[in-house]
């Protein structure tokens, strides 16, 4: 349970750490008392113009000076969370902040939980939970397309999409109820084919929303690329080259990679997260079984894999659908075995062929597009749970407008449709929902 919205929560904004400028925030109905307690600058808080920042400085319960500051002041409905926001801006520092927020905790505010803040924007109407998530997800992205598709869900973009689904519901349950209100009445042909349109055009939209759930997850998990293949094939020279570094041991010793090395790269816009595994082959040594089992369990949560093979030794294993089969070594000639195999043949040691390999992982994401304008709208899971839901509902509403079943039993599918839909933007708050939302945000945010 979240404490009470008549708290006034306090937290450093800016990360753990050295650096220029840190950021405190007050949020709450005593934001600016609590400030006042501990500022001293030209004029008393509660004085102060809005949204212009003020000089001054901030004193301990000692009345000894912690810092030289600047203070802005907001007053609610008219900030972030839409309460009394104070803004406190001092010399970046572990300790400078940490003393200033304690002075702010000893005057009556209490420490914010994570995403606080932003839940209490929620809570006041600033924005819907489609735009909540979208602030962490900014936060977090990692690519320009991640941070693009971010801007544009935390802009409404989503939201309004989700109103618009709204809003057809709506429209077919008054028509449907309409026929409610007469009893005797069933649905008649003509309205009950315009009726069965409209479900499809509802459902089509929710399909269209639902098809982006695989981006949704592309940009905010990253495809977890695996490379695998027999000992000394050259994985790791090739995680190497395309990171850019020298992150990975490389050795002409087979079996050289123990544990799995993962790390992340940006390939157009779309964040890839390479995973180098230990080669796999048959073996009594503990240590390389070790790591071979480590292999196998990355390549079962592997969204794409890449199957590195030495292009001079004759080809073992059929590479299959889920699997891009990589030829290196091509300098050193190709045995002829390889000559009717699909693969995309490279050089780690001579550079060659890396862009072809590059378009092949990116053509094998969601659709192989990297333009913005196919990326900026991404669901998430939750926004497909709640989606996937409301295209049941909807469903059986069509089956029961189909079977003739009386207009109550349709009305009451559509509701239940209205309210997954609904839920995605959060209309139906629940307690639940909404900390396992926030708990994943930052303290401070
Ligand atoms: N210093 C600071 N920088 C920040 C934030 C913040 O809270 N503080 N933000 C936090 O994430 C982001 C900006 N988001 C904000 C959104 C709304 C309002 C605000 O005061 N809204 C008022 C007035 C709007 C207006 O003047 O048009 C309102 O909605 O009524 C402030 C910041 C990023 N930068
Ligand atoms: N000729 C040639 N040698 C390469 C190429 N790529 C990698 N090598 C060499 O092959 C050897 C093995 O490379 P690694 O990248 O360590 O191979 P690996 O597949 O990670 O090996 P394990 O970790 O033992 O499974 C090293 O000596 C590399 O320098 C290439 O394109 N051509
Ligand atoms: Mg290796």
């Amino acid at each position: 349970m979240r404490a009470s919205m008549n708290d006034t929560i306090a937290a450093i904004s800016t990360p753990f750490g050295e650096g220029a400028i840190a950021l405190l925030r007050l949020s709450g109905p005593r934001a600016a008392g609590i400030a006042g307690a501990i500022f001293r600058g030209k004029k008393p808080v509660t004085e102060l113009v809005p949204r212009v920042q003020h000089y001054g400085a901030v004193y301990d319960a000692k009345k000894r000076k912690l810092d030289d500051v600047l203070l802005t002041v907001f007053r609610g409905p008219h900030s972030y969370t839409g309460e009394d926001v104070v803004e406190i801006s001092c010399h970046g520092g572990v300790l400078v902040s940490r003393r200033i927020l304690g002075a702010l905790l000893k005057s009556g505010a209490r420490s914010a939980e994570p995403g606080e803040f932003t839940q209490r924007a929620y809570l006041h109407h600033k924005m819907d939970l489609t735009q909540a998530e979208a602030v962490m997800d900014l936060i977090s992205a990692q690519t320009d397309l991640a941070m693009r598709a971010a801007t544009e869900q935390l802009e409404g973009r989503l939201g309004e999409c989700i109103r618009a689904l709204r809003e057809t519901i709506i429209e077919l349950l008054a028509n449907v109820e309409a026929y409610i209100d007469f009893p005797d009445e069933d649905i008649d042909p003509d309205s009950g084919v315009d009726l069965l349109a409209k479900m499809d055009a509802a459902r089509a939209d929710l399909e269209a929303l639902l098809a982006t759930a695989d981006r949704g997850k592309v940009l905010r998990e990253g495809v977890r690329t695996v490379i695998y293949g027999a000992p000394n094939v050259g994985k790791s020279s090739l995680l190497n080259l395309l990171l850019g570094h020298e992150r990975a041991i490389v050795s002409p010793r087979p079996g050289t990679t123990r544990d799995v090395i993962e790390e992340t790269i940006n390939l157009g816009g779309l964040p890839i997260r390479l995973i180098d595994t230990a080669g796999v082959r048959v073996s009594d040594d503990e240590l390389e079984q070790e790591g071979m089992k480590r292999t196998w369990q990355e390549l079962a949560r592997a969204d794409l894999a890449l199957h590195v093979f030495d292009a001079s030794e004759p080809p073992s294993e059929e590479a299959n659908g889920t699997v891009l089969t990589v030829l290196n070594k091509t300098d050193l000639g190709e045995h002829p075995g390889w000559r009717k195999i699909d693969a995309v043949r490279i050089s780690c040691l001579k550079n060659k062929g890396i862009d072809a390999l590059t378009k092949a992982i990116v053509a094998r994401i969601a659709g192989g597009s990297t333009t913005h304008r196919d990326w900026s709208l991404a669901i998430n899971a939750r926004h497909a749970d709640c989606l996937g839901r409301a295209r049941g509902f909807i469903e059986a509403a069509r089956g029961a407008l189909t079977g003739e079943m009386s207009p109550e039993f349709v009305a009451e599918e559509l509701r239940g449709a209205l309210d997954a839909v609904g839920d995605v933007v959060g209309k139906a708050d629940s307690e639940e929902i909404l900390g396992k939302i926030f708990s994943t945000f930052c303290i401070g945010k």
